[in-house]
């Protein structure tokens, strides 16, 4: 059964798919007559409609062709209200950046930093001399191998944290196309007919496939705007995807205005909650937790109920910062009596995505990239004032190479996540077992264990080219065999990526002519086998060469990953106009109140947030030890939501 996820794509129309000249002429303004979508907004406002892969109001010659795509105007555009100079930051992600209102917003398409290529009709890219790449799955088995190893630094809180960033920026809704809808291995031989199929070939002498004889794993391509219909395959493909491409805790609050108001209590500015047993959790009935066993009956209505429910990282980074939201708005209703729902929801709102980025960017990002080389680069600052590198001239979105490139995370992700009490190792369980199955933290203690567990446990390690069993062989329990770095690396052919030559040269490295000049980025033993797979060394691709590049000094990542994480934690705080560390508009924190939260840690939304926790290391990114040991949590430092006091709520008295 082979259908696409997403509504009819172009090539089911192909009368109807003009060439290249959907993009608006040079010149062309777009349409000056403003477009109401569903009619006036609660507001009262118009919204203009912006193209969602241009980022352009919407000219006629474009609504004409999406009037002839099914559903095109609701799939290929993005409404947007005017930009008001007084607002905060919108849960749509419009007026991000008002220069460009529509772009972040769900739909933006996904800058790059070098161009696409593709075969012919956005195929996979052949192999320079056009052969077909190299098996992913053979490069996988040959470059990296498979156990169990700890790393000494970072515990598995740390990449809890860090997957629940990536969920908040882009949708893995393609994930459902080949674990759901379909087969692309028909039994064992790859399908190379189906232009959405690209299953991984696995060689006859699989170290760990062989006995079952399984010589393929099924994989669909990702979903994109020539999928849903947006673009004709004349263009590049370029992925499509529906969450807001920002760190704004879509996963929370949602990433549209409809959703986020359906998850709001409407009284006291909290978000619905219920209780479970002693646990505050949101409503529990979305009907997504496909991993839920029988007995596990709950499934949480977050703002994404899709992905804030897939992974157990996310769904319990998303279970903290739901209650600190609710935390954040009854405090601050107690110290502000006057405020109604609304302030107190959207006050509450912009603390927590406030601490979400202050500990992305100040406590995790510096650890991994090096707390000097982000000094150094503008990623973080030591300021106690704000830091206004806001750019109207940058588009907000979230960088190909670096959602593709950050995979390379899944390295010090433990394959077993341990689970304790009260200290006490207690069981531990295959992660990708709780895949979609965030009813699991309901039964047994389960949220508080796994809790626990995840700051106690250490990471898998960093930087000995080993993954967790359970991410190489079966990552995704309802296939028979899945790898996800196998599946790293195709995603990198998926998404077009140049050769990790042009990167190389992006980035101010010598692109290589010869396998010796690889030496300086990667050592020997792995060029070595590089050698063997590839045929040159211009066919080394970039997804393969981030995971076996030699760390930079003071970081845990290879000079190319760097090179593109930088580029996209720099777009993110100058694109975005309501970055915490930004100030000079009406809606911003006040320097004492930005200073209050960078007051805050992890360690501190665990005590405050998570179940059952009253110890805790205060590095809780990092492993306990003699230098991190665990301190009750009022030791723990944290906001002094003071600095949010009205006066014009006593004063009133
Ligand atoms: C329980 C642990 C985890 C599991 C089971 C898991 C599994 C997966 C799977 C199945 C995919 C999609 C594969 C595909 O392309 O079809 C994926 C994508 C991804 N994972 Fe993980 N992962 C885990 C942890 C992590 C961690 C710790 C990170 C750290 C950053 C991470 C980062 C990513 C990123 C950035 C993507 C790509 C997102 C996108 O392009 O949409 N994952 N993961």
């Amino acid at each position: 059964q082979e259908l696409p996820l997403f509504g009819p794509g172009p090539e089911l129309f192909p009368g109807l798919i003009p060439g290249p000249e959907v993009l608006p002429p040079e010149g062309d303004k777009g349409v000056t007559e403003q477009v109401p979508i569903t009619g006036k907004t609660v507001e009262g406002e118009v919204p203009v409609i912006y193209d969602a892969y241009f980022g352009k109001p919407i000219t006629l010659k474009r609504r004409n062709f999406l009037d002839n795509v099914l559903n095109g105007t609701i799939l290929c555009t993005v409404a947007v209200r005017p930009c008001n100079k007084k607002e905060g930051r919108r849960v749509d992600g419009t007026c991000t950046n008002p220069k460009y209102p529509s772009r972040g917003a769900e739909k933006t398409p996904l800058p790059r930093l070098l161009p696409a290529q593709y075969g012919p009709g956005n195929t996979l890219r052949p192999a320079r001399d056009g052969s077909e790449l190299p098996s992913a799955r053979f490069l996988r088995t040959s470059l990296l191998g498979d156990g169990y190893f700890r790393d000494h630094h970072f515990s598995t809180l740390a990449t809890h944290f860090q997957v629940a960033s990536a969920a908040d920026n882009v949708d893995l809704l393609y994930l459902l196309r080949y674990t759901i809808v379909s087969d692309c291995c028909l039994g064992n031989t790859p399908n190379r007919v189906n232009p959405l199929c690209i299953p991984i070939s696995v060689p006859e002498d699989d170290p760990f496939l062989q006995p079952a004889g399984i010589r393929c794993l099924n994989l669909t391509r990702i979903i994109t705007y020539q999928d849903v219909g947006c673009l004709p395959n004349s263009l590049p493909a370029e992925r499509y995807s529906i969450a807001t491409p920002l760190l704004d805790l879509g996963l929370v609050y949602g990433n549209t205005e409809l959703r986020s108001r359906l998850v709001r209590a409407n009284q006291g500015g909290l978000l619905a909650f219920r209780m479970e047993g002693d646990r505050e959790v949101p409503n529990g009935n979305s009907p997504l937790c496909l991993g839920n066993s029988a007995n596990e009956t709950s499934c949480y209505n977050y703002g994404d109920d899709y992905q804030a429910n897939l992974l157990p990282g996310i769904y319990l980074t998303t279970m903290w910062f739901f209650r600190e939201h609710n935390r954040l708005a009854r405090r601050l209703a107690k110290i502000n009596p006057c405020w109604g729902d609304e302030k107190l929801f959207q006050t509450a709102r912009q603390i927590n995505i406030a601490e979400w980025q202050y500990i992305f960017y100040y406590e995790l990002m510096p650890e991994i990239l090096g707390r000097k080389n982000a000094l150094e680069k503008g990623i973080i600052y030591e300021t106690d004032g704000y830091v206004n590198d806001f750019d109207p001239h940058q588009e907000p979105g979230v960088i190909r190479e670096y959602i593709v490139g950050t995979r390379w995370f899944h390295t010090y992700q433990p394959g077993r996540l341990d689970m304790y009490s009260k200290k006490q190792y207690q069981s531990s369980i295959s992660a990708p077992l709780l895949t979609l199955r965030s009813g699991y933290l309901a039964n047994n203690d389960s949220e508080a264990q796994l809790t626990e567990g995840c700051y106690i446990q250490p990471a898998d390690k960093f930087d000995d080219y080993v993954l967790a069993p359970d991410l190489v062989q079966r990552v995704i329990p309802r296939l028979r065999a899945s790898d996800v770095s196998a599946t790293d690396f195709m995603r990198g052919r998926d998404a077009g990526f140049p050769p990790y030559n042009h990167y190389r040269k992006f980035c101010g490295l010598k692109p290589a002519k010869t396998w010796e000049d690889l030496h300086d980025t990667i050592d020997p033993d792995k060029v070595e086998i590089l050698s063997r797979i590839y045929d040159e060394v211009e066919d080394v691709e970039l997804m393969v060469a981030i995971y076996v590049e030699r760390f930079i000094p003071g970081a845990f990542l290879g000079p190319t990953l760097y090179c593109i994480m930088v580029h996209n934690l720099l777009l993110w705080r100058q694109s975005d106009k309501f970055f915490f560390e930004h100030g000079g508009f009406p809606a911003a924190l006040t320097i004492p109140q930005l200073n209050q939260i960078r007051q805050t840690s992890i360690a501190r939304v665990l005590c405050d947030n998570g179940d059952d926790v009253k110890h805790i290391q205060p590095a809780a990114f990092f492993r306990q030890g003699p230098w991190n040991t665990p301190v009750p949590c009022q030791e723990i430092k944290g906001i002094n939501l003071d600095k949010w006091r009205d006066r014009s709520c006593t004063r009133r008295k």
